[in-house]
């Protein structure tokens, strides 16, 4: 999906465990990537299979974040909302774990949400932009007009992520 970028680690290991640079907007940039956060973000998810989701921010207030999972893992899920883009409309899955210390890259314009694959997941977001409120965005996640394949069935979700409209007419 253009633009969607996995970030693997490089992690050095030794007897105490391991050290591994995860953010560096130099590299980023020689790969392709601009970005730069000024906010980061922290959800703590208590139990497997809790879900967020699917969430994105409309212009001037669209947001690109790098996200990971700092503690546990997460089956983390793109949709594709850029009408210009070739992939509109598809979505793409990876499995960031805290283990691997990877992440994933999502720029403006595709919509976000993740289900955890353990207990007491901890997902850590860098933000392109400063939050701002009453500009979320969503869309169900199983939402038929996509077909989102996920692991399980969430055991946990919010509210407003069973609010959103469905399908999705945007
Ligand atoms: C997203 C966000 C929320 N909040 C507040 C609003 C609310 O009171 C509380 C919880 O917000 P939410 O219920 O929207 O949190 P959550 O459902 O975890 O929202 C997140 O979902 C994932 C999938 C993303 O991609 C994120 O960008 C974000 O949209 O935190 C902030 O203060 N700053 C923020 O950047």
């Amino acid at each position: 999906m253009p633009g969607v970028v996995e970030i693997a680690a490089e992690p050095r290991a030794d007897a105490r465990g391991f050290f591994a640079r995860v953010y560096c907007p130099e590299e980023f940039a020689a790969a392709g990537v601009s970005f730069t956060s000024t906010q980061i973000n922290l959800s703590r998810n208590g139990r497997m299979y809790t879900l967020r989701g699917m969430h994105w921010q409309d212009p001037p207030y669209a947001e690109a974040k790098l996200v990971r999972a700092t503690r546990g893992a997460i089956h983390d899920v793109v949709i594709d909302l850029r009408r210009e883009s070739p992939t509109f409309r598809r979505w793409i899955a990876r499995r960031l774990d805290a283990d691997r210390a990877n992440a994933l890259f999502i720029p403006e314009g595709c919509a976000h949400g993740f289900l955890t694959l353990e207990p007491d997941t901890d997902v850590l977001y860098q933000m392109s932009r400063p939050f701002v409120g009453g500009q979320a965005r969503g869309l169900r996640y199983d939402d038929p007009g996509f077909a989102i394949s996920w692991p399980a069935l969430p055991a946990v979700i919010g509210e407003a992520d069973l609010a959103w409209a469905s399908p999705w007419r945007g």
